[in-house]
């Protein structure tokens, strides 16, 4: 988690502290102004320790939201419409985490005392939601699950207890594309990178820059009703290597025919259309759904690899690895199958060795690229 409470204090410390030794420095025999400078710089340093010490306290503090809508996805998955209870309560802290990558925040099940995290969507209207305070979650219902069951069995009007931000991983302005592997409720980080890379970028940022950003995602559900009117983008031409045959002879596989494609498309599917349709040709997506024997596999991951843009990243060009990257979110199965396990190191979760498909095609298609398991 990244505290941005202490990252700000450093900062405006920083600033203070190299102001008032330019001062101390440029006007040595004036000791009524140093005294000066040394009081303002401690005063700056004190502010901005009581900014970080307000911001965590509305970070860690549990708020009041009203559940104002559900909207079934699937038998298993619904979208929860929250509003603040108090609209003057602070929206600002999660304006930041949209800009900054992948956040969560976490509910409490108040007879139990017990907290999990849920992942927001990002908002369809950012002005609309920034006003009334409103937040959105794809929430799996696990019926053996304390939490989520509490949450799918709750009326429309009860209250919610949330906190948060904790931001989980930050893109950087460095990050041009990413190939993002999301598994189940995982799309909704592979929204958040969307909302981050195309829509929530600080105004500096230039439109050369934002055209020149790439995202790829790749979204497996068990079920084709999680995903439902999805229709995968085409893969890039000749992006796989050949392959011997039974003859011996090299063939390319061909694609497994697709199931008739749905009229009605859940929200999710909306949502990623919707994007697709403000950035041609910079989001692409692809579904995998196992009930009809469609997976990620190697050629998939392969594939997905070659999306990568190499004309800015041919060998030779110095860039540096933030730039592309491969993100993997889902279940810990999922993520494993993919890339290899998380690791437990101290009581703390680790990144662990990247293995499995993602190493594979790494190996067979050499880039330049950063991998992390979200
Ligand atoms: C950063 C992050 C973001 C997340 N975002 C989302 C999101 O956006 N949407 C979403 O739906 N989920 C999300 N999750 C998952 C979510 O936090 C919960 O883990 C999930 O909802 C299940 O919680 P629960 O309390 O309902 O289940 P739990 O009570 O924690 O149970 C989980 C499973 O373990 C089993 N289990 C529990 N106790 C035992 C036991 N003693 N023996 C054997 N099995 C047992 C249960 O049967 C159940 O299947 C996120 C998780 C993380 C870490």
């Amino acid at each position: 988690m990244l505290e941005r409470g202490t990252e700000q204090v450093h900062e405006s410390f920083e600033v203070a502290m190299a102001w008032a030794m330019e001062a101390a420095q440029l006007h040595p025999p004036n000791r009524a102004y140093r005294r000066v400078a040394i009081g303002v710089a401690v005063g700056t340093g004190l502010y901005a320790l009581w900014q970080a010490y307000v911001y965590s306290l509305k970070r860690d503090s549990f708020v009041a939201y009203t559940l104002i809508a559900k909207e079934p996805v699937s038998s298993t998955a619904s979208i929860f419409h929250l509003a603040l209870k108090q609209p003057d309560h602070n929206y600002e802290i999660y304006k930041d985490a949209w800009r900054r990558g992948i956040w969560n925040v976490h509910f409490k099940q108040p007879q139990l005392q017990i907290v999990r995290a849920y992942t927001p969507l990002p908002p369809i209207d950012e002005k609309t939601a920034e006003e009334k305070g409103e937040m959105r979650f794809l929430i799996r219902k696990d019926p053996h699950g304390e939490v989520s069951s509490y949450l799918h069995k709750l009326r429309i009007g009860a209250d919610i207890e949330m906190r948060g931000p904790n931001l989980e991983y930050e893109l950087t302005p460095e990050v041009r594309q990413v190939v993002f592997f999301a598994g189940g409720t995982g799309i909704a980080p592979a929204l958040q990178v969307a909302h981050a890379l195309f829509e929530g970028r600080r105004p500096a940022e230039s439109d050369a820059v934002n055209s020149d950003r790439k995202l790829h995602i790749l979204w497996a559900n068990r079920m084709r009703e999680d995903c439902l009117g999805g229709v995968s983008d085409d893969p890039p031409a000749e992006s796989l290597p050949p392959k011997p045959s039974w003859t011996g002879f090299f063939t390319n596989p061909k694609r497994k025919p697709s199931p008739p494609i749905s009229e009605k498309k859940v929200v999710i599917v909306q949502d990623l259309e919707a994007l697709k349709q403000r950035y041609p040709g910079q989001i692409t997506v692809e579904y995998f759904v196992n009930a009809e024997d469609s997976w990620i596999d190697e050629d998939a991951v392969f594939r997905a690899l070659s999306r990568f843009d190499d004309k800015d990243f041919s060998t030779g060009y110095a860039t540096s690895r933030e730039q592309r990257q491969i993100l993997i979110s889902g279940p810990p199965g999922f993520i494993a199958y993919l890339a290899g396990p998380k690791e437990w190191k101290n009581g703390k979760e680790e990144q662990g060795a990247v293995s499995k498909l993602v190493a594979h095609a790494i190996s067979k298609n050499p880039h330049n690229v950063k991998v992390w398991k979200i």
